[in-house]
């Protein structure tokens, strides 16, 4: 599917940060009950940073957690940092502070990437993802049709560990691939590439804050994804833009 063949995206508004990520919350319980009732298992993709671990702290506040039954739920992640099981700057980590912990999961169904004590590369950790991925995914395909898939977006239009100009941008024949010199620290990674991020049903790209605003405007403005690598991800079904006023700022 070219760019050009995705619909317009949807943009949902709020006034700040927490109502954001509260309507977030409340839209994921809805997608993973509406995944449970037609296809019986729900994938979520969650993704680190600000927004990632608001939303699944909202989610536990919000006292609907116990309408979804967890354990037919698999978890994903979209990136990961390379740095040792347990370290806080792992987006598992700090998915599992925020909520994680407190579920009925299914271990078996939450797939973390690999950590930089497992006595791995970055390398085997991304093969060892994109195989982990065409388990779930059966019927010979390479990734599942995640039902939703949820993205931070940092300053400089990066989603999960693709940041602008960055070879990993243009690889296309695996799932997921190992990152170096991320821009961000840490510079090693292990991020989903383009066909896995945009293999699923929804995207939603969740950004909150003034200096985000112009990352916001360049990626639905029309930018070059090597440029706004925020602007190249899409849902085959939706794509939702959850914006705080500070974020849409910019917006025209
Ligand atoms: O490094 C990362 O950054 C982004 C955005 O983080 P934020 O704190 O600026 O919201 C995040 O979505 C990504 O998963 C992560 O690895």
């Amino acid at each position: 599917m070219s760019g050009d063949e995705f619909g317009a995206p949807e943009i949902v508004r709020r006034p700040d940060k927490a109502t954001l990520s509260a309507q977030i919350a409340g839209r994921l319980v809805d997608r993973i009950l509406t995944a449970q009732r037609d296809r019986g298992v729900a994938h979520v993709v969650l993704t680190g940073g600000s927004m990632g671990s608001a939303s699944l702290e909202a989610l536990g506040a919000s006292g609907r957690a116990d309408e979804i039954d967890w354990s037919a739920v698999e978890i994903w992640w979209g990136d990961e940092r390379f740095v040792p099981f347990g370290d806080g700057e792992r987006n598992e980590v700090q998915a599992r502070q925020a909520l994680l912990d407190r579920l009925p999961l299914d271990p078996a169904r939450v797939h973390p990437m690999a950590a930089s004590d497992e006595g791995v590369t970055t390398e085997d950790g991304a093969a060892r993802y994109a195989d982990q991925l065409a388990t779930a995914a059966g019927d010979g395909e390479t990734v599942p049709a995640f039902d939703v898939l949820m993205l931070g977006v940092g300053p400089d239009a990066h989603v999960a560990s693709l940041f602008p100009g960055h070879p990993a941008l243009d690889i296309d024949a695996t799932a997921a691939v190992a990152i170096h010199d991320s821009p961000k620290p840490p510079p090693d990674r292990i991020s989903m590439t383009y066909p896995t991020l945009n293999a699923a049903r929804e995207v939603w790209l969740m950004v909150a804050g003034a200096d985000k605003a112009d990352a916001v405007a360049r990626a639905l403005g029309g930018a070059d994804r090597h440029q706004a690598p925020a602007a190249g991800v899409h849902g085959t079904d939706a794509t939702v833009w959850w914006l705080d006023d500070a974020a849409a700022a910019q917006l025209t």
